[in-house]
């Protein structure tokens, strides 16, 4: 057998972590990853797709589990350790600790928030385990949300626990339901075993869990935003964006970061060129940063060239991974007016050979298809051009930053 120490590495995707956890746990029913017909796959990177073994590491870099490559092309799964941290981390348990510790009761799948139809239903079934389905990109309620929600209906209920089954989702809503019930069976001790119940869907969300659903999606007007302004150099991004910046201020409503282009490349991107690879870089360091600080329900905007649709689109990803709402501005000034302007004199630098890979010279910009507003800056004012991203932003519900038109000045009467 080929020792742990010597196969590659590789940290699979939150999605494939929750998997892997099912799989590790003998909730799934399968041993392995990628067996025909079944959600739970592992897509490694093309330089391991050969290797007989590869070790899974989580995040910050545990060894996980070997999978091992079988004639068939599926990875079989040889457990080295559990995850061990993470909110709610003692309500994960195993079948076999179910079966163990809560033997006899009846098993109801959890995959949102209580209604009051459902509690009603609950009154009724005596001693429970509520299967909270915790996964990644599972819809409604993040996972923590989930549980916190669920704890507290339980804590309601005369005789309930909780357990949380790291059920992901894998776009394929047939078989994500086909796997929740062999994976809820599993919980129950499979035929023979306890009672399994569904909850009827009906009803509100009972208000006791409004908080806690408040604070998990909040409204659009306070969730996590990042402003992302792209385009050519030149254009007006720094422009718009400082105006956005001191309307957002001025109001005072919201926490407010500027990650300027220029400023980024003096600091967290010190020492990065402006090749595709340090430029992907340089954006993907930017939305990381971004999306830290919408996961806290502040907002950030930003201002690089940003030339590629793929890197802007790793951004929009990390953004909504952390809750965060993405918007994105495109500042469509033309080459030409950008080339006029020249403030920088960069643009006659670069047309005489001076500056290598320039954007729009002798390296391409990729127009976004994605923008939720477009704003060409030739021949306007800045504050008439600013006027249609604060018509975006307020139209699209995160901040309405318009001010109101100054009130007519009455004249003093003369005594
Ligand atoms: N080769 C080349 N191409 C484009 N731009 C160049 C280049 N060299 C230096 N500069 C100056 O760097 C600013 C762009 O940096 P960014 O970090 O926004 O670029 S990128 O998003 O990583 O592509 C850009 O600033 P802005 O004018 O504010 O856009 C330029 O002043
Ligand atoms: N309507 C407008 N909006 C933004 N900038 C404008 C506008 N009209 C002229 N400009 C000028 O264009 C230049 C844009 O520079 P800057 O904002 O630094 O662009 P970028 O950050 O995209 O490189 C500034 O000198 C700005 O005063």
């Amino acid at each position: 057998m080929i020792s742990p120490v010597s196969s590659p590495q590789h940290c699979p995707t939150p999605r494939e972590l929750d998997d892997l956890e099912l799989i590790v746990s003998g909730a799934a029913p399968v041993a392995s990853f990628g067996t025909p017909g079944s959600p739970l796959t592992l897509t490694l990177p093309d330089a391991l797709a050969g290797e007989p073994v590869v070790e899974l590491v989580d995040p910050e870099g545990l060894p996980l589990a070997l999978v091992h490559l079988e004639a068939d092309g599926a990875r079989r799964v040889e457990p080295l350790t559990t995850a061990q941290h993470g909110p709610f981390r003692r309500l994960h348990l195993t079948p076999a600790e179910v079966r163990a510790q809560h033997a006899g009761r009846t098993v109801v799948p959890v995959t949102g928030p209580v209604t009051d139809d459902q509690l009603a239903q609950l009154t009724g079934l005596g001693p429970l385990v509520l299967l909270a389905l915790v996964g990644h990109g599972t819809p409604d309620l993040s996972p923590v949300a989930l549980l916190r929600a669920t704890l507290r209906v339980a804590a309601d209920l005369p005789d309930a626990v909780v357990v949380a089954v790291p059920l992901a989702a894998h776009d394929d809503a047939e078989a994500d339901h086909d796997l929740g019930v062999q994976v809820t069976a599993a919980y129950a001790g499979g035929p023979g075993g306890d009672r399994v119940v569904g909850l009827v869907e009906a009803g509100e969300p009972l208000a006791s869990l409004d908080d806690i659903l408040e604070a998990d999606q909040p409204a659009p007007d306070r969730q996590g935003l990042v402003l992302f302004f792209t385009g050519l150099s030149g254009s007006g991004k720094s422009t718009l964006a400082r105006a956005l910046v001191d309307r957002l201020l001025e109001q005072g409503l919201r926490t407010v970061t500027s990650l300027d282009g220029d400023v980024v490349r003096r600091n967290l991107s010190a020492g990065l060129t402006f090749s595709r690879a340090d430029r992907e870089t340089n954006i993907r360091r930017i939305g990381w940063v971004a999306a830290e600080i919408s996961r806290h329900g502040g907002v950030v905007v930003v201002s690089p060239i940003a030339p590629f649709a793929e890197t802007r689109a790793q951004v929009r990803d990390m953004v909504d991974e952390a809750g965060g709402a993405f918007f994105l501005v495109h500042v469509a000034t033309p080459l030409e007016e950008c080339e006029r302007r020249d403030r920088k004199g960069l643009y006659a630098k670069a047309r005489r050979g001076e500056i290598p890979e320039f954007t729009g010279i002798s390296s391409p910009y990729e127009e976004p298809e994605d923008a939720d507003v477009r704003v060409d800056t030739t021949g306007r004012t800045i504050d008439d051009a600013l006027g249609d991203v604060l018509d975006a932003l307020a139209e699209a519900g995160y901040a309405d930053l318009r001010v109101a038109a100054p009130q007519p000045v009455v004249p003093e009467r003369i005594i």
